[in-house]
């Protein structure tokens, strides 16, 4: 096992450079599945845990794939298998977007419910539904959903009740091969929703309205191989601007696009900070005392719920009192219990935060309890006095490459280390996302 150690007390300043989008690559991946003609290449791939994650469930499924640093090339004429494993979902969730790629393909799936998580329950009802309208019949049993498509999908008006993310996406991808026209009307919005549109149409599909509520997609007969680059990141960008605000230092985030967020940039201006929004990136300056503010996660362009717990952090250096609510997930607030271990004054009432800004902030032996808490109380170390020291790394590295290399880069100090055995026993065991 390994920590983070994180030596309080830096000012980022430089340039940082961010990855290709995690939640943009993997729906790319799962889409992959659905071209029965012809090789995919997709660039500018993050080399993270859920990608390989996935990379290797679809190799399960008798796909060829072939991951390198920054690029992951897929064959999947020989698809065969039309069940996931266990061992591969349970580590993901997301997984569960190879369903609707297997139904329009293959006509049969055979998934392991993906259950909850540490930030809630993450239920799959608008998956089913809308999968259900496209005349997928379900069965489930032993820890598994099992889906079954006679013929072929056939078009439907599909509402989805809340603009979900993922049921968007599974939606659109059994869709791609339905026979006739599917509206998915509430649909989400996300610039990954957009991605996931352009890459299918490259791949021969027809989807048009990515990126408004409403989304139209014809049916075609096959879809083939296709090289794309996927989008930046804009959680791990949104992550290294909040760094420089909460260091006060001085940050280039290069491939930040700043159209992907607006809702931060508007805060951090609101609080203080300085944006210069760039055709290259975004750079972020700050000094002196931040103000307060209220924040509300809300489905895009709404302020993105996997930038809340970092958003929580710099509140904490800010003066007078914020307000944070969280609307999206239901449980997204373990990262409160540890910022308090480390001096924070936060109180929560339902789903909104109470966030006492101006306080003391000291470093401590603290877990990250998911992907983005883990990012959030790297930031909080940054600006805490002495050492703060995170595990549970695993979360991590699901969504961040090279954290520790790229801070460090920025002029931080902070380093990861193996945990030495008899420190390792009292740490609970790993638990998955
Ligand atoms: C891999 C990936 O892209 N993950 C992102 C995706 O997750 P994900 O696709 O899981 O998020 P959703 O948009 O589906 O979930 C949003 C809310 O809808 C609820 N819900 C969802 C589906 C469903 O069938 N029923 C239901 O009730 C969820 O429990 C949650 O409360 O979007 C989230 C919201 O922006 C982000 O935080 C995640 O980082
Ligand atoms: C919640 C996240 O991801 P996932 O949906 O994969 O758990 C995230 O990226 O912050």
């Amino acid at each position: 096992m390994e920590k983070i150690i994180v030596q309080g007390g830096t000012r980022l300043k430089g340039r940082v450079k961010v990855h290709g989008a995690k939640n943009a690559v993997l729906p790319l991946i799962a889409a992959s599945i659905l071209a029965s003609r012809g090789t995919i290449q997709i660039l500018d791939v993050p080399l993270l845990e859920d990608v390989k994650t996935l990379s290797q469930l679809l190799e399960r499924l008798g796909i060829e794939t072939e991951l390198a640093t920054d690029s992951l090339t897929i064959n999947a004429e020989k698809l065969n298998v039309t069940e996931a494993p266990y061992d591969l979902v349970r580590k993901m969730r997301a997984s569960f977007i190879v369903m609707g790629p297997l139904l329009a393909r293959k006509k049969h799936a055979r998934i392991p419910m993906p259950g909850g998580c540490a930030i809630g329950t993450r239920p799959i009802d608008l998956h089913l539904k809308g999968l259900e309208a496209l005349g997928v019949r379900f069965e489930e049993g032993q820890g598994y959903i099992e889906g079954f498509v006679k013929d072929r999908l056939k078009g439907a008006k599909i509402y989805l009740d809340f603009p979900s993310v993922g049921a968007t996406q599974n939606i659109m991808m059994a869709a791609t091969l339905a026979e006739g026209r599917t509206v998915i009307e509430n649909a989400a919005t996300e610039p990954e929703i957009i991605d996931l549109a352009n890459f299918l149409n490259a791949m021969g599909a027809k989807v048009r309205g990515a990126g408004t509520d409403e989304i139209r997609i014809d049916g075609v007969d096959f879809m083939r191989g296709v090289e794309y680059t996927v989008i930046p990141d804009r959680i791990e960008a949104g992550t290294y601007m909040i760094g420089a605000a909460i260091t006060r230092g001085e940050v280039f985030v290069e491939g930040a696009i700043s159209d992907h967020l607006t809702p931060l940039i508007a805060k951090l201006r609101e609080m203080g900070a300085h944006v210069l929004e760039g055709e290259n990136g975004v750079l972020v300056r700050a000094e002196g005392e931040l103000q307060a503010t209220d924040v509300k996660t809300l489905p895009y362009p709404g302020f993105p719920t996997d930038l809340q717990s970092q958003m929580m952090a710099l509140l904490l250096t800010a003066k007078g009192t914020s307000l944070l609510t969280e609307t999206v997930f239901e449980n997204r607030f373990m990262h409160v219990e540890e910022m308090c271990r480390m001096g924070a004054k936060i109180k929560i009432d339902g789903r909104t935060s109470i966030i006492e800004g101006g306080k003391r902030l000291s470093g401590a032996q603290v877990k990250a309890t998911d992907l983005r808490a883990g990012a959030s109380l790297i930031l909080v170390g940054l600006v805490a006095e002495g050492d703060t020291e995170l595990t549970e790394l695993h979360h991590i590295d699901r969504g961040y490459v090279d954290i520790v290399g790229k801070l460090n880069a920025l002029g931080a100090s902070i380093e990861r280390v193996a945990v030495p055995d008899e420190e390792n026993k009292s740490v609970q065991e790993q638990s998955y996302a």
